[in-house]
């Protein structure tokens, strides 16, 4: 009779392991001496002694070798959120992750971490200093936070002490660092193209910009604290810097150091969001003869001039956690990891 081998509590796999949070997540934990598979559609680097695993996490078959003798698995895949691709969001983040459940359960999987994101109680209306009892948004702002909102309920109601398996969801949000595809790069892409010069509302309105390594950080301690008897099963943890700021200070604080020219005139929010929300409308009727994507959605606006920050108490309670790199310290290592961004680069 065949003996069920225990996993080792150091072999890991990470879904999504190639993408900008993902593969900072990878290269922390091969630092810390964890064996690590990735599992992702694509491969976008190599590193000595990681085991690459491409497909479809869709796929249970394609997933499975991937898990194979891991106690625990990190979920951080996800369609873009700017793709804004409904039936390509509700097949990844909530078919997919039933599938991802339904493998770890079958390969003997005993933690899953998801990725999950702050925004999933974020409605475009102010939050401040949000904690995780919040609401998930009745109304989410677009089909990325909608799914995120079942893709979270599906981990959290997974978790199971009887079966052995353990689930926690970490919420980041505003994930900035080295290799970030969003942030910065459609920062400057949006200055490069004039459109950098606005204000959107007075200005003043707090947000959550957090530090890659701090994210990846709270996910480690997650993973570490996981344990059948810890508060932590079955629970979102925010994870930011714990350093709310202005979203047009630190727009202008990237921008200036890139070389670009801080925006300065106001613009009042509310027409800001008509306009994107009649343009965003307008490029859904004219989608099958014409396709546009228009810089300013109402989601991007929302973001931009609302408050939207969260506390992550809990985090430091259940998990002692506390952000490793400072604000100041992560915008400047971002800056100079983009020479190409640079004006007239
Ligand atoms: N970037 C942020 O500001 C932010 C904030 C909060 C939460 N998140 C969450 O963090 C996670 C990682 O985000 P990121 O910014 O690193 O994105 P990313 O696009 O850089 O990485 C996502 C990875 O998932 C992979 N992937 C997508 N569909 C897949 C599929 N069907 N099968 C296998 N792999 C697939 C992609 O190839 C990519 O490598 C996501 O779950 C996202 O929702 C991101
Ligand atoms: C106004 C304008 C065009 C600014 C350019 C920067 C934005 C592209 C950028 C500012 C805030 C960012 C953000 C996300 C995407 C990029 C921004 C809109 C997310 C929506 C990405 C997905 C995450 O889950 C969200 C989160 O909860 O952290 C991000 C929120 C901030």
């Amino acid at each position: 009779m065949a003996t069920r081998v225990r996993p080792s509590n150091k072999r890991c796999a990470v879904i999504g392991g190639s993408g900008f949070l993902g593969r900072h997540l990878v290269e922390t934990l091969v630092d810390r001496g964890y064996s690590v598979s990735v599992f992702d559609i694509r491969q976008s680097y190599e590193l000595p002694g990681l085991t690459f695993h491409l497909g479809d996490l869709c796929d249970e078959q394609a997933l499975l070798p991937a898990l194979k003798n891991a106690s625990l698995v990190f979920h951080c895949a996800s369609p873009a959120p700017a793709s804004d691709d409904r039936e390509l969001f509700e097949r990844v983040n909530i078919q997919g992750t039933r599938t991802v459940i339904q493998a770890c359960l079958e390969a003997g999987v005993q933690k899953l971490v998801l990725t999950s994101s702050a925004s999933v109680v974020f409605e475009g209306k102010d939050i401040k200093n949000g904690q995780e009892d919040l609401p998930y948004a009745g109304k989410p702002i677009d089909y990325y936070t909608e799914t995120k909102i079942e893709q979270e309920k599906l981990v959290l109601q997974a978790c199971d002490r009887e079966k052995d398996f353990l689930t926690v969801a970490i919420r980041p949000h505003g994930i900035f660092g080295p290799r970030d595809p969003q942030l910065v790069p459609i920062l400057v892409d949006t200055a490069r193209r004039g459109k950098m010069k606005f204000i959107i509302g007075d200005g003043t309105n707090l947000v959550d910009f957090t530090f890659v390594e701090n994210v990846v950080h709270g996910h480690i301690l997650a993973a570490e604290n996981l344990r059948p008897n810890s508060p932590i099963c079955g629970k979102p943890y925010h994870i930011t810097n714990d350093e709310p700021v202005r979203f047009w200070d630190f727009m202008s604080e990237v921008l200036v150091a890139l070389g670009y020219a801080a925006p300065r005139f106001h613009l009042p929010y509310i027409l800001v969001y008509g306009l994107a929300l009649l343009l965003w409308l307008l490029s859904m009727i004219l989608r099958p003869v014409l396709s546009f994507k228009p810089t300013f959605t109402p989601m991007r606006v929302a973001l931009a001039g609302t408050h939207h920050y969260y506390s992550c108490d809990r985090a430091k309670q259940d998990l002692g956690y506390k952000p490793v790199v400072s604000l100041k310290e992560g915008i400047q290592r971002t800056v100079q990891s983009y020479p190409h961004l640079r004006k007239g680069a």
